[in-house]
C-alpha cells in the first residue's frame, strides 16, 4: 500500500518512500486536447495513433537505376520498356525479362521485383537497353522497399503516453495526421519565499541574495512540458502568502522554494494551513532535506515546497517534482533513469541517506562509463549544478564509493 503525504509524520523519509508518497497528490493524468501536429513537438500522446495506411504506401525502388522483372541471374542485357519516375505511377505490366528506368521513391511497376543502381550499369543508361557490370552480384529483390515495411496499416506505432519528439513527430506526419490528441500542459505556478531573496535588477539588500531559484525552476518547468504562471518573490508575510496562494491554487500545482526547514517555516507554514492541507518532511537525502508536500483549496491542487538552497532546489526538482508532471502528462514510468559508471575517485556519502553528487560521465579508454564529481558540492554551489551532466547517485546503502567502483548516475538533460 503507498502512503499518502500525511501518513508519514515527522519520519525520516528514503528518497524512494518520498517519491512514492508524492506520487499521491496525482491520482490521474490532466485532461486532453487536440492540437496541430506543428505545434505538438515535446507533448504527450492521450491516444494512440494507429496507422490507417501502409509506409510506405507503395513498394518502391530505394535507388536510382533500374528496376527489373527477374527472370535469369545470368542475364546481364536487359531491354528497357520505359521510365518510373517517383510521383508518376508507371501503369503498364513489365515483361519478365526486361526493365523499366526507375528513380528513388518511384512505385515498382507490376512485374518488377529487383532493382540495379545506375554506377552497376555499363551501357547507356539513356538507350534502348542496358548492361549489368556483374550480374552474379544481383541479389533477387534488393533495393526494393516494401509496401508497409516501416509501418503496417493497423499497427500501432505511437502508444499513448509517447513524447512527440522529432522522430516521433515525423512518423505521425508519414501517416498523414494533421492533429494529435495530448495531454493538456500542467500549469504550475511559481514563486519564491525569504524577505532576503532580491528579484534581478534589483538594488541587493542587505545580507540579501539574488533569486536564483526561480529562474532554474522556470527552465525545469519548461523542460518538463508545464506552463509557468510566475508570481515573483513573496516576504515572509502570512496575509501576503494567503493571498498569493489563493491565486496560485487555480493551477494544477503550486511550487514554492525557500522557508521549509525548521524554525524557518512558520509563515509559509501557516498560510498554507489556512488554506490546505500540509505536511513538513525530513527526506534522507543531500542536497535536499526539508520538503514540504500537501494539497490546497477545494480542488486539492497539489503544493511542494522545496527547500532554499539553490541546487537542493534543482536535485529535489529531478526526483520529487519530475515525476509529477510526468505522471500529469500520462506517463505511467516517473522513476529517474539512471545508467552505471566507474567512478574515477573516492566518494563519501552516509548510511542511510542517498547522496547527490553532481558530476561528470564520459566513456573512458575501455569503452566503458566513467565519472567524476564536479568539484565543491556545497548546497548553495551553483557552478556545480553548471559543470555537471549527471547527478551521480550514492544509495543509502553505501557510504563510500572508492575508485574504480561502480555507482549509479542520472544522466541530466543536456542544457539542464
Ligand atoms: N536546524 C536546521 N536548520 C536547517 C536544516 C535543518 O534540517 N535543521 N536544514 C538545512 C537544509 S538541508 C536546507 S536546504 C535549508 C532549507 O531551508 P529553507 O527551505 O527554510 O530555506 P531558506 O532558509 O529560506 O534558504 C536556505 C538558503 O537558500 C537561500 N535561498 C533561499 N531562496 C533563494 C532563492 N530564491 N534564490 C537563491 N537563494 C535562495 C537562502 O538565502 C539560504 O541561504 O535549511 C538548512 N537549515
Ligand atoms: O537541502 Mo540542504 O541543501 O541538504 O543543505
Amino acid at each position: 500500500m503507498t502512503l499518502s503525504c500525511f501518513d508519514l509524520g515527522e519520519q525520516m523519509l528514503s528518497v524512494e518512500a518520498a517519491r512514492e508518497a508524492l506520487l499521491t497528490l496525482v491520482p490521474t493524468p490532466l485532461g486532453h486536447e487536440r492540437v496541430p501536429l506543428s505545434n505538438a513537438y515535446g507533448r504527450y500522446l492521450a491516444a494512440p495513433i494507429v496507422a490507417d495506411i501502409d509506409v510506405p504506401a507503395h513498394t518502391n525502388a530505394a535507388m536510382d537505376g533500374i528496376a527489373l522483372a527477374w527472370r535469369d541471374a545470368r542475364q546481364t542485357h536487359w531491354p528497357v520498356v520505359g521510365t518510373a519516375l517517383a510521383g508518376h505511377v508507371f501503369a503498364e505490366h513489365v515483361p519478365a525479362g526486361s526493365c523499366v528506368r526507375i528513380t528513388t521513391g518511384a512505385a515498382l511497376p507490376k512485374g518488377t521485383d529487383t532493382v540495379i543502381m545506375r554506377e552497376q550499369l555499363t551501357q547507356g543508361f539513356d538507350g534502348a537497353s542496358v548492361e549489368v557490370t556483374h550480374p552474379e552480384r544481383v541479389r533477387s529483390g534488393q533495393h526494393v522497399r516494401q509496401a508497409g515495411e516501416d509501418m503496417a496499416r493497423g499497427s500501432i506505432p505511437l502508444a499513448a503516453g509517447t513524447r512527440l519528439g522529432a522522430a516521433a513527430l515525423g512518423l505521425a506526419a508519414a501517416l498523414g495526421q494533421t492533429d494529435v490528441y495530448v495531454y493538456r500542459r500542467p500549469t504550475v505556478a511559481l514563486f519564491s519565499t525569504g524577505d532576503e531573496v532580491t528579484a534581478p535588477g534589483e538594488p541587493l539588500l542587505a545580507g540579501g541574495v539574488y533569486d536564483a531559484n526561480r529562474f532554474t525552476l522556470r527552465g525545469l518547468l519548461q523542460q518538463a512540458g508545464a506552463e509557468v504562471l510566475d508570481l515573483g518573490i513573496l516576504p515572509d508575510d502570512r496575509e501576503v502568502i494567503t493571498q498569493a496562494l489563493e491565486q496560485a491554487m487555480q493551477s494544477d500545482l503550486v511550487l514554492t522554494s525557500g522557508g521549509v526547514s525548521m524554525g524557518q517555516a512558520d509563515v509559509t507554514r501557516q498560510a498554507l494551513s489556512d488554506l490546505g492541507r500540509l505536511a513538513f518532511w525530513r527526506v534522507a537525502l543531500r542536497p535536499g532535506r526539508p520538503l514540504a508536500c500537501g494539497w490546497l483549496g477545494k480542488a486539492c491542487t497539489p503544493f511542494v515546497g522545496l527547500p532554499g538552497n539553490p541546487v537542493a532546489v534543482m536535485v529535489t526538482f529531478t526526483q520529487f517534482v519530475a515525476p509529477l508532471l510526468a505522471r500529469f502528462q500520462g506517463q505511467s514510468d516517473t522513476s529517474p533513469k539512471r545508467l552505471l559508471a566507474v567512478s574515477d575517485e573516492a566518494l563519501t556519502s552516509r548510511v542511510e541517506r542517498t547522496d547527490f553528487l553532481r558530476g561528470v560521465y564520459y566513456t573512458g579508454p575501455d569503452g566503458r562509463l566513467r565519472v567524476r564529481s564536479t568539484g565543491a558540492q556545497g548546497s548553495g554551489v551553483l557552478t556545480s549544478m553548471l559543470a555537471a551532466n549527471c547527478l551521480i547517485e550514492i544509495a543509502e546503502a553505501r557510504d563510500t564509493v572508492r575508485p574504480g567502483e561502480v555507482v549509479d548516475i542520472q544522466p541530466l538533460i543536456e542544457g539542464l
